[in-house]
């Protein structure tokens, strides 16, 4: 099911969260939803899940709008951080829920994962730590193999061999059962490598949305003399850059620009990251937009 956003704009009383936002998720693609706090990523995301209705433009789920669609949510599964589960249900309860909702639902994938991360299906919500509540979410989330399956923020609380447990399975889980993932995430350099599309927002506005790799190939990190540094840089994207005693080291973002290039000139050279890459763009002022 493809997902398409035409012109929206979402306000809460005088705050634009989205501000005419154009975007499309393919089917069967891992998105990496990515801004900076108040960005706008979360109200996108409930926006998608029928939970809010835009206050103008159209958001459609296989051509269908989601809000009080119950045949379109129940192809679509949303986990956040607070996921509250009904706190007087068992585990197994909230489970069974979850399986009768979901029409693609496996036990198999549940089961296995409830011994991943060590939770007993006899024990109650009420009691459930923070991580062991964020791992009953990504069990819920992967099982569901829903075919838009977005995760915000899902591990809070969970340590980090158990976070890339997530990441682990999550990957194995979209090789056997491909599927819409969406993923938004402030912990960028760990989750990046899952991401095949990546969508920037900046001030409710889509700053950039390109494949993983073109973002990766687009940027460089470049150090040495000033001098040579400068003359690498012109008529390139400088998107940060810092000197000192005659030294540069700049990070420049534009069309394809080649390594060997750079270190031909004695520069030291390397691919950055797309945190970086996204960190450094979301800080320049003004809404240039990248797509
Ligand atoms: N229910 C609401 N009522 C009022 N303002 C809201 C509401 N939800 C979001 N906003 C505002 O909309 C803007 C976008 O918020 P949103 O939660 O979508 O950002 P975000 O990118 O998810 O941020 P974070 O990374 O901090 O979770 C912020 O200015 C926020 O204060």
């Amino acid at each position: 099911m493809n997902v398409d956003f035409q012109n929206v704009t979402k306000k809460f009383g005088s705050t634009t969260a989205l501000d005419g936002v154009t975007v499309q998720f393919e089917e069967n693609k891992i998105y990496g939803l990515l801004g900076k706090n108040g960005a706008g990523k979360t109200t996108l995301m409930q926006l998608l899940a029928g939970h809010i209705l835009p206050t103008s433009g159209d958001v459609r789920i296989g051509g269908d709008s989601p809000f009080n669609n119950r045949d379109v949510l129940r192809n679509l599964c949303l986990i956040n951080e607070s996921s509250n589960f009904k706190r007087r249900l068992k585990v197994k309860d909230v489970l069974k829920v979850a399986a009768m909702f979901y029409p693609s639902w496996s036990h198999e994938t549940a089961d296995r994962l409830l011994q991943t991360f060590s939770l007993r299906t006899n024990q109650s919500t009420k009691g459930l730590s923070k991580g062991m509540e964020s791992a009953l979410g990504i069990i819920i989330g992967l099982a569901s193999r829903a075919k838009v399956t977005i995760f915000d923020e899902p591990y809070i609380g969970l340590d980090a061999s158990a976070r890339y447990m997530f990441y682990d399975v999550l990957l194995e889980e979209y090789e056997e059962y491909p599927r819409t993932i969406i993923l938004s995430t402030h912990l960028i350099d760990e989750v990046s490598q899952l991401f095949e599309e990546v969508i920037v927002l900046k001030d409710g506005r889509v700053l950039l949305q390109q494949p993983a790799e073109n973002m990766v190939q687009k940027s460089i990190k470049v150090s040495g003399k000033s001098s040579v540094v400068d003359e690498f840089a012109k008529g390139k994207q400088v998107i940060e850059e810092k000197s000192m005693m005659g030294m540069k080291t700049a990070i420049l973002y534009g069309e394809y620009i080649s390594l060997d290039e750079a270190k031909s000139l004695g520069l030291e050279a390397e691919r950055s990251t797309i945190q970086d890459v996204m960190v450094h763009l979301t800080n320049m002022e003004g809404g240039k937009a990248y797509a």
